[in-house]
């Protein structure tokens, strides 16, 4: 899905009525409105009806249903970059979060393919369209497994199923009444795929957006009926507030819908690559209503047939579509409105979070103005890329990326606070309790106030996570590892074991005190790095196996035992060399979507997995 500006009509678009469909009849001139392109607490997980309150049709998600979440579908006009990670990550992060839960969890994400800029795209390179979205998408694939993403859906707009479904959708909101044809005339920007209204456009006529020269274009489309929707949009946003994350989303959405809502042209006829309109082959349909059907047909994934009512079986409604505020419009205003035409439940939450940025712009496919995952993944390893950006970026908020503040933060959080106290507390225990631990953690802790105050950051972190607020959520974290450092200085074991006696004793049980904090930050961290807590609950003498199958529940303070025997100590994340950058890791050869929830292969996982 590029970032694509809608324009609904523009006083410099000529737009009248030439034909309506039988089941609709428009009456006035439609008034000129452009569209400029510009992140759910914890009740978004709870399971009575959101936004589906205010939904005329029939939807309510029993308490069984899988937790759905979606990216957007990239567009595939050039490769994946750091913006196209950075939503898939933080997607990823609350994916692992819901399955410590102990939810069922459908990760949805995949490609979006049609359009007329992908057929240039395809062009300038010398293939096919068809050539060319295999190779791009492949290249998306190939990111999110050095990413460590753990999808359960990959959908590309072409596959079969998908065009079914979207023929099947544009049908109904037909049968609906919903689509009319009419005259279109105006300034186009190629790179948005939408006209635009002069109003919004820079000198020489050029997109703000793309900064290139708009061209006058005159065709006749279809024209869906979003004005009808006007009303039931009003009352879902007042009713539902949590239907758009964070607040100040909502705002934007609550105006651009109270300015009042104008059709907008969901065919092309100068396109040929795209999907064509059913009963008209000489028009295609418009990317965005082809598009954000992927999340739909991605849930007919290993069905025979593909139609509607199969996918609303597998799980639609969508827990949550998370996507940046560059694309809000078309899934806080379009979609639901398209939904509720169609006779379908409406996702509970569209997040809308904020824009790595560079030099003050978004950073874009079109602008070029990109930062290379693969390179930061290839530097210093998946864990340090997940971490930095979903500590340090507020899903919400932009963020600027600068190489220092990487490696400051992810030197500072995942190897001094928490790699070296790791590090540390094995080696104590290894030179004097042979490794072993001297009686359950549960019994450590007897009477340490240290349990409680690390209770209570769990359970902060567990708020966070669930409200979206990732990067508070590895703040909390953060602080249970601070928390293990000051309890390590002020206790001081080394000495007690050099007194021996009783002290010795106390100073066996504060290392048991110690490695249970690790326990279960390798558990509650584990959404934000996953590879790192591998390496981690496996020090702790642990299998890997045992690793995939831990809940959420397991953080709780006691799963030590006395006499469990722990893993050698080996750094589980090496400082980064500023002067040299990080050393590269092999890249893990993992994540088919389901076995990167469990995962098989032993491959390290970080720059300090690939190097212990
Ligand atoms: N700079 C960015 N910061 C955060 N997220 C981004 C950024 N760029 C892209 N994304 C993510 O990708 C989505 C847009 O996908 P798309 O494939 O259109 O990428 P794009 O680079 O924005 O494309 P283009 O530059 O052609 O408009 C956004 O909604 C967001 O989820």
């Amino acid at each position: 899905m590029a970032g694509r500006v809608h324009l609904f009509y523009s006083s410099s678009v000529s737009h009248t009525i030439s034909f309506l469909s039988p089941l609709y009849s428009a009456t006035s001139r439609l008034r000129p409105i452009c569209l400029r392109r510009t992140s759910p607490p914890a009740h978004m997980f709870c399971t009575c009806s959101t936004a589906a309150d205010a939904n005329p049709v029939p939807s309510g998600t029993p308490s069984s249903d899988p937790f759905v979440l979606t990216t957007p579908l990239y567009y595939v006009n050039a490769p994946p970059h750091m913006g196209s990670a950075y939503t898939t990550i933080a997607a990823d992060a609350v994916a692992r979060f819901q399955r410590l839960l102990g939810k069922k969890v459908i990760f949805i994400t995949g490609t979006d393919e049609h359009g007329e800029k992908i057929a240039t795209a395809a062009a300038a390179s010398g293939s096919s369209p068809s050539d060319h979205c295999d190779a791009i998408s492949q290249s998306y694939k190939a990111l999110w497994n050095n990413l460590d993403i753990a999808y359960d859906r990959f959908i590309r707009t072409t596959d079969p199923q998908h065009e079914d479904i979207v023929r099947e959708f544009y049908s109904r909101v037909l049968a609906k009444g919903d689509i009319y044809r009419a005259d279109y005339e105006g300034l186009y920007c190629i790179n948005c795929e939408e006209y635009k209204d002069e109003k919004e456009l820079i000198k020489d006529n050029c997109c703000p957006i793309h900064l290139k020269p708009c061209v006058a274009r005159k065709e006749d489309n279809y024209f869906f009926a979003l004005s009808k929707y006007q009303k039931k949009l009003e009352e879902i946003l007042r009713k539902n507030p949590e239907f758009v994350q964070p607040a100040s989303r909502l705002n934007e959405v609550r105006g651009w819908v109270n300015s009042g809502l104008k059709d907008f042209s969901i065919s092309r006829a100068a396109v040929d690559w795209g999907i064509p309109v059913p009963n008209d082959n000489k028009q295609t349909i418009y990317v965005w209503f082809d598009a954000l059907l992927g999340y739909v047909s991605a849930l007919s994934e290993g069905e025979s047939q593909a139609d509607l009512d199969t996918v609303v079986s597998n799980g639609w409604p969508a827990s949550l579509h998370l996507i940046g505020k560059d694309i809000l419009r078309f899934h806080a205003v379009y979609w639901p409105a398209m939904l509720l035409s169609a006779g379908l439940s409406l996702p509970k939450t569209v997040f809308g979070h904020g824009f790595l940025t560079k030099d003050g712009m978004k950073m874009g496919k079109s602008l070029g103005n990109t930062i290379e995952p693969d390179d930061l993944v290839k530097n210093f390893g998946s864990d340090a890329v997940r971490y930095f950006f979903l500590k340090e970026v507020e899903l919400g908020s932009d963020g600027d990326y600068s190489e220092d503040r990487f490696i400051n933060s992810v030197n500072a959080g995942l190897a001094n606070t928490i790699g070296n106290l790791l590090n540390r507390t094995l080696g104590l225990l290894k030179k004097n309790c042979d490794s072993t631990l001297f009686v359950d953690s549960s019994v450590a802790a007897e009477g340490n106030p240290l349990k409680e105050t690390v209770e209570d950051l769990v359970d902060k972190a567990r708020d966070n996570y669930e409200n979206l607020s990732l990067s508070a959520a590895c703040d909390a974290l953060l602080e249970v590892a601070n928390a293990g450092n000051l309890y390590m200085n002020n206790r001081a074991p080394w000495t007690g074991f050099k007194i021996g006696g009783d002290s010795a004793d106390a100073a066996a049980k504060d290392l048991v005190v110690i490695l249970e904090i690790m326990r279960i930050l390798a558990i509650t961290l584990s959404p934000i790095t996953p590879g790192l807590s591998l390496k981690m609950y496996m020090q702790l003498g642990f299998t890997e196996d045992q690793f995939y199958t831990t809940t959420w529940g397991e953080s709780e303070w006691g799963g030590l035992k006395g006499g469990q025997v722990m893993g050698q100590p080996e750094p589980v994340f090496l400082r980064i060399d500023k002067k040299t950058g990080g050393e590269a890791p092999e890249v893990p050869k993992k994540n088919s979507p389901k076995k990167a929830v469990k995962k098989t292969d032993k491959a390290p996982q970080t720059q300090a997995a690939a190097q212990a």
